[in-house]
């Protein structure tokens, strides 16, 4: 799929992010397929997975692009970090890879430009992962096609904030000449549209639809 074509597909629409940890109770190809089918059924015009096992599952139960990363443990640089992990998303299927594109140190020689490089000439797109708007600006100097606030609270630089960061949303839509597709927290429809609303082009909901374990935990803390 090309770049006109994908922001055609989710300009304005929600992104379910499909995702479950082996320390996870959904943790499954099939699972995530099924999560993946009924949140094409609910609307959404795009997936958001992790693991080429997810990645080819889901591909193979729904009709809709596919974001795919590879979770490489989960400190430091874990998101697509190495050519390795971008080709097996490419391999299983997915349409754009998103990746960690902050400023941090990164685990292996493999600089974030060369990774780039090795998306593109796969012929696939771009999602950079960042937590600031300087990280942002360095992907879309990089070659990015789309910059998301998915690490804004998870880089010990970015503040920990319980909702979406909007702030970042908005300065990201309105300084950059890429898209930007609002992540991270959004846990209410209304917080989609207030993304929306900051200029990012589509919205992805991860947790609030596919990690029941977490919804529970919610309306079990509002009773306490
Ligand atoms: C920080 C990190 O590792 N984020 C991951 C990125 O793929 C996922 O664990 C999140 O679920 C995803 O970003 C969607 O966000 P939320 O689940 O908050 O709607």
């Amino acid at each position: 799929m090309d770049k006109d074509a994908f922001i055609e597909q989710v300009r304005n629409k929600l992104i379910v992010s499909c995702q479950a940890l082996p320390d996870e109770p959904l943790y499954g190809a099939q699972i995530m397929a099924r999560m993946a089918v009924a949140a094409q059924i609910g609307g959404a015009s795009a997936i958001r997975a992790n693991s080429p096992a997810d990645i080819q599952a889901i591909k193979a139960a729904v009709d809709l692009p596919v974001i795919g990363l590879y979770k490489q443990g989960d400190t430091g640089i874990y998101i697509t970090p190495t050519h390795e992990a971008i080709l097996a998303v490419i391999a299983a299927g997915c349409d754009v890879v998103a990746l960690d594109a902050t400023l941090r140190p990164r685990p292996s020689e493999a600089s974030l430009q060369t990774l780039f490089e090795t998306i593109h000439a796969q012929g696939k797109l771009i999602l950079a992962d960042v937590s600031t708007f300087e990280e942002g600006q360095n992907a879309q100097a990089l070659g990015a096609d789309f910059v998301a606030p998915t690490l804004s609270g998870y880089t010990e630089y970015t503040p920990k904030l319980d909702g979406p960061d909007f702030e970042l949303i908005a300065r990201l839509a309105a300084e950059l000449n890429i898209p930007t597709i609002a992540e991270g927290r959004i846990h209410t429809p209304a917080q989609a549209r207030q993304a929306l609303d900051s200029g990012a082009l589509a919205v992805v909901v991860g947790s609030a639809i596919t990690r029941p374990r977490l919804i529970t935990k919610s309306f079990v803390d509002a009773l306490l």
